[in-house]
């Protein structure tokens, strides 16, 4: 058995949520007793690929053909099927993005392998190959036998730590030969934001509602987002309403988040939202209404006005620092 992790990169870095899908794949390779390997497609230095060996990994494959350096779902799930074949992979693991989830049930379709999203602990292993995954948009769990000869697992974002040692793997390169049906469908150009926090990536989101009155009133939440380092998400009103833009609108319908620390200032706490930040690790909510709802899915709650609170927090903060 040996165990295939497949790593994002962004501008040539292997993203963080790829880092723990590293941690991950590695954890299991330790119980089984056999190694990781990586694959990365796209540009990228061999130096920063190798750091991948101080999460676990021994080695790197790396597919940096000219016609991949654009995100494409289907060859790149033919890259991952190549390297699941080369490798002798039984376990693949995938972080979750749009990307991922995409790719991956394109490669199991190829491969005949079971599939498993949104995976949020280490398999148990003590009787057959058992994950727990998220279910419901977050409100229940299920836990899943997994029995195909090839197990590709997605895992969500803090599915486990990913602390860094001092390992590095060896890279290699990988061409596997592509035909012209993996690029039918080509990405022509991307333009993605800059200088901006993914919030996806994020440790510390914090995110406003429509308790924040207004988008000239975002200042106060801008001031604490800047002075955490954190990335800002909204409420759906607010971003239908244009206060905030549509990529911070975070919920059911819009971007799942799962950082270290959420802060939601002035939003209800609607199931809706909630579906969308409930794999954060700590919840912080900001409200004047004692009775809103986010307070019974907060780790910490501040009964307060947002405008008296928020400068009050950045003031801490930057006081802490
Ligand atoms: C099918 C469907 C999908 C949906 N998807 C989503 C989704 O993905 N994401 C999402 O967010 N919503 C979604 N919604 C909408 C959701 O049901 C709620 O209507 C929405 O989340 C409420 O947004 P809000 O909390 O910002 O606004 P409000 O409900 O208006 O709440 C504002 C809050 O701010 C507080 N407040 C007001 N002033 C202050 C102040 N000065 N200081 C502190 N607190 C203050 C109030 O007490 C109140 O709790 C969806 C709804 C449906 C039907």
């Amino acid at each position: 058995m040996s165990i295939l992790i497949f790593v994002e990169l962004d501008n040539g870095s292997i993203k963080k949520t790829s880092l723990e899908a590293v941690a991950y794949g590695a954890e299991i390779a330790k119980v089984k007793g056999t190694t990781a390997t990586v694959l990365a497609i796209g540009n990228a230095e061999a130096s920063e690929l190798a750091s991948a060996g101080a999460y676990g990994a021994s080695k790197v494959l790396h597919a940096n053909a000219s016609e991949l350096a654009t995100e494409n779902a289907m060859a790149y799930a033919s890259v991952l099927a190549a390297a699941v074949q080369q490798e002798g992979a039984e376990v693949v693991i995938l972080p979750k993005s749009g990307l991922c989830d995409s790719m991956g049930a394109r490669a199991a379709a190829k491969l005949g392998a079971s599939i498993v999203s949104g995976v949020t602990e280490l398999p148990d292993l003590t009787d057959g190959f058992k994950v727990k995954r998220s279910i419901y948009t977050g409100k229940a769990f299920a836990t899943v036998a997994v029995k195909g000869a090839i197990k590709i697992l997605g895992i969500k974002k803090n599915a486990i730590e990913a602390i860094a040692g001092s390992g590095s793997a060896e890279v290699v390169g990988f061409s596997p030969a592509l035909g012209g049906g993996d690029f039918v469908a080509k990405v022509i150009s991307q333009e993605k934001a800059s200088g901006e926090l993914s919030l996806t990536e994020a440790d510390i989101v914090v995110s406003g509602g429509r308790g924040m009155k207004g988008p000239e009133h975002w200042q106060p939440l801008l001031d604490l987002a800047q002075s955490l380092g954190a990335a800002t998400g909204c409420s759906k009103p607010v971003s239908d309403l244009d206060w905030r833009p549509h990529h911070e609108h975070i919920g059911q319908t819009g971007i799942k988040v799962a950082p270290n620390l959420y802060i939601a200032c002035g939003i209800s706490g609607a199931i809706q939202h909630l579906a969308g930040v409930n794999s954060s690790k700590v919840i912080v909510a900001i409200n004047k209404d004692p009775e809103a709802p986010f307070f019974k899915a907060a780790d910490y709650g501040i009964v307060g006005d947002v405008f008296d609170i928020l400068p009050r927090l950045t003031k801490a903060v930057k006081e802490s620092k």
